[in-house]
């Protein structure tokens, strides 16, 4: 059963010119002109429950409006979107009784008060019974190792530690989905470790379904199985990680040890990527032969202490797609003009 319906979906948003000075400022309120954006153009999908959904594209690409509009803060400009069998910004609190919202940049706890005061504001906005609260609030205090920090103001704690605390309390009453807008930016390694094992295991065993931007493609690879990636408000894919790898081209990631520097390698279809003294770095783009006959042949020519071929990873993936996109943007643009 989908969960979630966007069909068509467009939205515009409309700034009103500001004209300097006292005058200018008469004249802003006379004249009312204004410029449009379209942050979000006629996107369309559907998302089944159970399903962990990573929401994808480059700055401005209209993820964030696309999030707010989900989760009912703004109101699409243009098409149909239902969330839970309902319009989110016309039921506002219906919505907000099934479904959690974690914004990486921006918190939803009272930054003076202990941690354990917010959430029980939470427990009484949401009108939590004590048995589903104190049950709640133990098992995510213990999978996110709050206790130690729980008594802290807000304003007190690390950013990977408030970033527990957003999660947490985003899931205490129980939602079906969870949306989350960038949850692991500005985080180190382990604190994104941490928060992405702690999703996948929501998502698999609470069946709690995901829904969430990033910049970060180990966030996709690790929690998401199904990717939508945006580009200047279009969506311009939906399905695997795999499945792009291989519309974009099976690529290949040769790293070679070489015993001594071999120059320039004169290989068709192979590409310097990364260059660590002996070790190189090839980028293998599939074609009449394999790669294997060409490590071979490198074999023979230089000296070669080791060799190693793998996939290429998630994040070259995307900045090859990305690479694409702009590509087009720029044929597109220079059609237009002719
Ligand atoms: N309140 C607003 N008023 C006017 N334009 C806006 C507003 N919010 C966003 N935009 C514009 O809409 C476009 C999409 O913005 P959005 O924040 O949805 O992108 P994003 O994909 O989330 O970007 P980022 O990855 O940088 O967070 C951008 O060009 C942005 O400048």
């Amino acid at each position: 059963m989908s969960i979630i319906d966007v069909s068509g979906i467009t939205k515009v948003y409309r700034q009103y010119k500001r004209f300097p000075g006292l005058i200018g400022s008469l004249r802003s309120l006379v004249t009312r002109q204004y410029t449009e954006e379209v942050a979000v153009r006629n996107i369309s999908f559907s998302m089944e429950e159970g399903e962990a959904v990573g929401y994808l594209g480059p700055n401005g690409a209209g993820k964030s409006t696309m999030i707010k509009m989900m989760t009912g803060i703004l109101v699409p400009t243009s098409g149909q979107l239902s969330v839970l069998g309902s319009i989110p910004h016309e039921n506002r609190q219906h919505n907000s009784q099934h479904i959690g919202v974690v914004f990486g940049q921006r918190s939803q706890l009272w930054w003076d008060l202990p941690v354990r005061d917010s959430f029980d504001l939470h427990k009484y906005i949401y009108k939590l019974s004590d048995d589903t609260y104190h049950r709640n609030l133990t098992m995510y205090s213990e999978l996110l190792s709050l206790s130690s920090f729980i008594e802290k103001p807000v304003r007190q704690l690390s950013l990977g530690q408030r970033m527990r605390v957003e999660i947490a309390m985003a899931l205490l009453h129980d939602p079906r989905i969870l949306f989350l807008d960038e949850p692991t930016i500005g985080l180190d390694v382990m604190a994104k470790e941490q928060i992405r094992e702690f999703l996948r295991m929501i998502n698999k065993e609470k069946k709690v379904s995901i829904v969430l931007t990033t910049h970060d493609m180990k966030d996709i690879e690790e929690i998401c199985h199904r990717m939508i990636v945006v580009n200047k408000g279009n969506m311009v894919y939906d399905g695997s990680v795999e499945q792009l790898r291989r519309t974009l081209g099976d690529q290949r990631q040769v790293i070679i040890d070489f015993r001594e520097e071999p120059g320039a390698i004169g290989i068709p279809g192979m590409q310097l990527m990364k260059n660590e003294g002996l070790r190189k770095t090839y980028l293998f783009e599939k074609s009449d032969r394999t790669v294997f006959d060409c490590v071979n042949q490198i074999a023979r020519e230089h000296a070669v202490e080791d060799a190693s071929i793998e996939s290429v990873d998630i994040d070259s993936v995307i900045r090859k797609l990305y690479k694409k996109l702009e590509e087009e943007d720029r044929a597109n643009a220079h059609e237009r003009r002719a």
